[in-house]
């Protein structure tokens, strides 16, 4: 049986996107690991699968699959080319798309000019919710990594981030220490860990160690945690300008319980056909 796929990305963090309202597949973490070799499969940092959704509310369920097969709660760039994607196949004819994940129901915004607009909800700092092991709440942890004490910000987009704030991020270790972050005691699932440097009231950069993948070119739900956690901290002023290696995200929070508005573009790469 032959198996229909798109190819896109959302600032160079791309993905497989499969459409499973009109057909059928048995996905498994080997197959998924298999076609996210960027040498001998497709190639992407995460498989996203449209599904008919749960909840008659909503217009569709959305999955999400790391490339290392495990399956998580949220994605933001792929929320994007989610949108595009059921546009494009004329899933669906809206504009305003909402959508059922593992990490809560978003809601996606097709602007006039083509860019979409994704309606995240509010960020969770409750420690037990992101998880994060902590006695109590607070803006920043101070976290033990390798031989040093980080200051991070701990913060649930749907799925969990750890930021840290840097100085210069052209020479900062994020790859030596991405990888212990991700997997520290500390976060019983996990964590992405995002690396930002203030730039302006307005703007910073930022470089993501992702789960189950490792650094991408760009990572929405990063790019949220890291302007929410800099707001919060006092550093960052509504709207700000996340530039991300693959490109820039505008993302804006009115504050605490008020959700978090992530917008940037999204592309169609090829469309494939794969045999299982
Ligand atoms: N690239 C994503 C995040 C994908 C999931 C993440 N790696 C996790 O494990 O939570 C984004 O754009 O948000």
């Amino acid at each position: 049986m032959l198996l229909r796929f798109t190819k896109m990305h959302g600032l160079g963090n791309d993905f497989m996107v499969i459409d499973l309202v009109t057909q059928h597949a048995q996905l498994n973490p080997r197959l998924i690991r298999q076609w996210s070799d960027r040498y001998t499969g497709i190639g992407f940092d995460q498989l996203l699968v449209v599904e008919p959704p749960g909840d008659p509310d909503m217009d569709f369920r959305y999955r999400i699959y790391n490339a290392d097969g495990s399956e998580v709660e949220q994605c933001g760039n792929g929320a994007r080319c989610f949108a595009r994607f059921v546009l494009d196949k004329r899933l669906t004819a809206k504009t305003d798309i909402r959508v059922e994940t593992a990490g809560g129901p978003i809601a996606l915004i097709v602007q006039d000019d083509g860019q979409i607009t994704v309606n995240m909800g509010p960020p969770r700092f409750v420690p037990a919710e992101i998880p994060f092991q902590a006695q109590s709440e607070a803006i920043s942890y101070e976290l033990a990594v390798a031989d040093q004490i980080l200051q991070v910000a701990a913060v649930s987009m749907g799925n969990p981030h750890c930021v840290t704030l840097v100085d210069d991020l052209n020479v900062y270790p994020v790859n030596r220490l991405g990888p212990l972050i991700e997997r520290h005691s500390r976060f019983p699932n996990g964590v992405n860990a995002g690396f930002m440097q203030l730039i302006d009231r307005h703007s910073a950069r930022l470089r993501v160690f992702e789960r189950g993948v490792g650094e991408t070119r760009a990572c929405g739900t990063g790019a949220c945690a890291a302007a929410v956690a800099g707001i919060r901290q006092g550093h960052l002023t509504s709207p700000v300008s996340i530039e991300l290696p693959g490109g820039t995200l505008q993302i804006e929070w009115a504050g605490p319980g008020e959700p978090v508005m992530m917008t940037g573009p999204a592309t169609r790469v090829f469309e494939g056909q794969i045999r299982l």
